[in-house]
């Protein structure tokens, strides 16, 4: 496994103008309306068809050391950032496959919000514990699960009686928020109403840097390699991307056995000057590749690693993920981010009449737009 030199991050987009998306100027909110909102429903379409696979497909996947490395990411900054009975606001929860890693972090309440109505029943069914891969205990905490654009609804006017959240987390999946301006203000404004000060948001998603940086080494307009291609429209001939413009700017992403849809670059220095406005200060960013050699240093992340089998532990397991695997990962960054302000002196004291302990399908709340 070779760690790549951090491409210089200044090269992929035109410096920024001091407030280029400055409120009122609107870009991309107005202008295709619908067609956003028919790309998001090929979003939530695209994941609601995704059925649940069996452990045997999952061990059979082309990317299975790609999935064990996105979980044990995510589970490393659940650990770092997650106490004993915080709340959590999942937003793009999918399946529910970090219900786990809540579980470990011993959270007080989880409230999980997807778009596509088949992931978010497959979560219920993960979360109630009863899937045909795993019998397993029941969850300790009681859940919410709302199924709803998430960067279209408002929802600190439904979930008000719920927040403050201690916690937020968005994994693989704040990109589908960058379609628009409004879409993207509308995702930040939701995790800062709904989180505590001092309360955090963990999340995953695509380096528009390296994207871009990929875009501009091939020759044409797409570029990949076994395991997934992306591919820009003849729109971005030039290969050149305005920091004034920085809203939707669309590819297209197929990732074998996980991902075929549109998706949208982020620039991530607009991303984070955009989230100071909602009051949310940068932590932490850090490509997966950095991210990986940084957090493997310590031993209990070794362990985790060891025990999630990503790159085997190089003595008796040797399996390990192939260098096509290691290039996505180089697609990927993980942040945090914090909300402003001093943390209240006391928690909430109980999560006693939040949530439920065993949801039906009819306690799934659809949340119109
Ligand atoms: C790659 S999956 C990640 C799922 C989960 N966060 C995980 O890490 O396992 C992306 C998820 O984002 C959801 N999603 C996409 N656009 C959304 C939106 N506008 N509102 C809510 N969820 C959305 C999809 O339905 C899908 O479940």
């Amino acid at each position: 496994m070779n760690k790549r030199p951090r491409d210089d991050p200044s090269s992929s987009f035109a410096s920024a103008p001091k407030r280029p998306y400055g409120a009122g100027s609107g870009y991309g909110a107005q202008q295709g309306y619908s067609e956003e909102r028919s790309s998001a429903r090929r979003v939530a379409d695209h994941y609601s068809a995704r059925s649940n696979q069996t452990l045997e497909e999952r061990e059979n996947s082309p990317i299975i050391h790609l999935k064990k490395l996105n979980n044990w990411i995510k589970s490393v900054l659940i650990q770092l950032y997650t106490r004993p009975g915080d709340c959590v606001l999942d937003l793009a929860c999918g399946k529910g496959g970090d219900l786990i890693k809540w579980d470990k972090a011993k959270v007080g309440y989880y409230v999980g919000v997807d778009i596509a109505e088949g992931s978010i029943k497959d979560c219920m069914t993960r979360y109630n514990g009863d899937t045909d891969q795993q019998r397993r205990k029941k969850f300790s905490f009681p859940a919410r699960l709302i199924c709803t654009d998430c960067y279209e609804a408002r929802l600190d006017e439904y979930l008000y009686e719920d927040a403050p959240f201690d916690i937020c987390s968005c994994q693989f999946a704040l990109h589908y928020s960058w379609s628009t301006e409004a879409r993207a203000r509308q995702a930040l404004a939701n995790v800062s109403a709904l989180l505590r000060p001092g309360g955090i948001f963990i999340g995953t998603m695509p380096d528009a840097n390296v994207i871009i940086k990929r875009l501009r080494e091939s020759e044409g307009l797409e570029f990949g390699n076994s395991v997934y291609w992306i591919s820009f429209s003849e729109e971005y001939a030039e290969k050149k991307f305005p920091a004034s413009r920085p809203f939707g700017i669309k590819y297209k992403f197929h990732l074998e056995d996980a991902v075929d849809c549109p998706e949208w670059v982020v620039p991530f220095h607009l991303f984070k000057l955009l989230a100071e406005e909602y009051d949310l200060e940068l932590v932490l960013m850090k490509n997966f590749h950095e991210f990986v050699h940084e957090y493997l240093q310590k031993p209990e992340f070794t362990e985790l690693m060891r025990r999630l089998g990503a790159l085997g532990d190089g003595r008796h397991d040797q399996s390990t993920l192939s260098q096509d695997e290691w290039e996505v990962s180089y697609l990927y960054l993980a942040f945090v981010l914090r909300k402003r302000g001093q943390p209240p002196s006391q928690r909430r004291s109980s999560n006693a009449n939040r949530g439920k302990m065993f949801l039906n399908e009819g306690d799934i709340e659809f949340l119109g737009i």
